[in-house]
């Protein structure tokens, strides 16, 4: 699903936000991202998504060669994720509705199908009461759910989260992991980056990975018995 060789990213103003990485991430994986402020979690999560290209090593992405691919292979890539943004980038001026139908706009079912996935996604993030709200009328809280359901309504391969546990107290951080932990399947990966390393040792059959100044370690899997 994901294989990176020797993968180097260097900002264009010198920052070298990855070193060497080294990764090859399967389908069904659940893996999580943690490191201090500025250590490259969302450099890395920025190239999964295809946003940065890798200035060495290959990168392999549902498999397409990152650095060799055109920009439609990576609408292609793009149109099998599920992004999941610190800041949301939910349209304002438009419902829950409207913006988690924005994340099928590639799709090609029918209206009606794909009101009626927007509206399972919603009620899976228990929005069911808000989805003809305007999302600037929403909870920080509410404004994530509508995020993570735009984001899985058309089932992606992977789901990126960047940051989801930021703004949340520790109960609030367990429940966000469990609710995005539950999207995972046989055919898909899920990867978060957090800073609460704390709270991931509570999660079993999950991969954790640290980072450090660009660099990776992998701190291998956290098993259920
Ligand atoms: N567009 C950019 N241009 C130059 N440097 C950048 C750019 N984006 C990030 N950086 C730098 O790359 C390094 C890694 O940043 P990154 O955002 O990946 O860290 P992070 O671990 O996600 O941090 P945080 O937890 O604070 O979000 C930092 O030194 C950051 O200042």
């Amino acid at each position: 699903m994901i294989e990176a060789k020797n993968v180097f990213l260097r900002y264009p103003d010198g920052t070298e936000a990855l070193k060497n990485i080294n990764l090859r991430i399967s389908p069904g994986n659940i893996l999580y991202i943690t490191g201090a402020s500025g250590s490259g979690k969302t450099s890395l999560l920025k190239l999964f998504m295809g946003i940065e290209a890798p200035t060495k090593g290959t990168l392999n992405i549902l498999g397409e060669s990152i650095s060799q691919c055109s920009s439609k292979d990576i609408q292609k890539i793009r149109t099998m994720m599920g992004p999941i943004f610190q800041d949301f980038r939910l349209i304002k001026g438009r419902t829950a509705l409207e913006n988690v139908l924005m994340g099928m706009r590639f799709l090609r079912f029918s209206t009606r199908s794909m009101e009626e996935m927007a509206h399972d996604a919603l009620a899976r993030v228990g929005l069911n009461h808000k989805v003809n709200s305007m999302v600037e009328n929403l909870s920080w809280g509410e404004s994530q759910r509508v995020a993570i359901a735009r984001a899985v309504v058309r089932k992606p391969s992977l789901i990126l989260a960047d940051e989801p546990t930021g703004n949340l107290d520790k109960e609030n951080a367990v429940k966000m992991l469990e609710l995005l932990s539950s999207f995972s399947s046989d055919e898909t990966a899920i990867i978060i980056t957090t800073h609460a390393t704390h709270l991931i040792e509570d999660f079993l059959d999950c991969r954790h990975i640290v980072m450090e100044a660009g660099n990776l370690m992998e701190k291998g899997w956290v098993e259920g018995v």
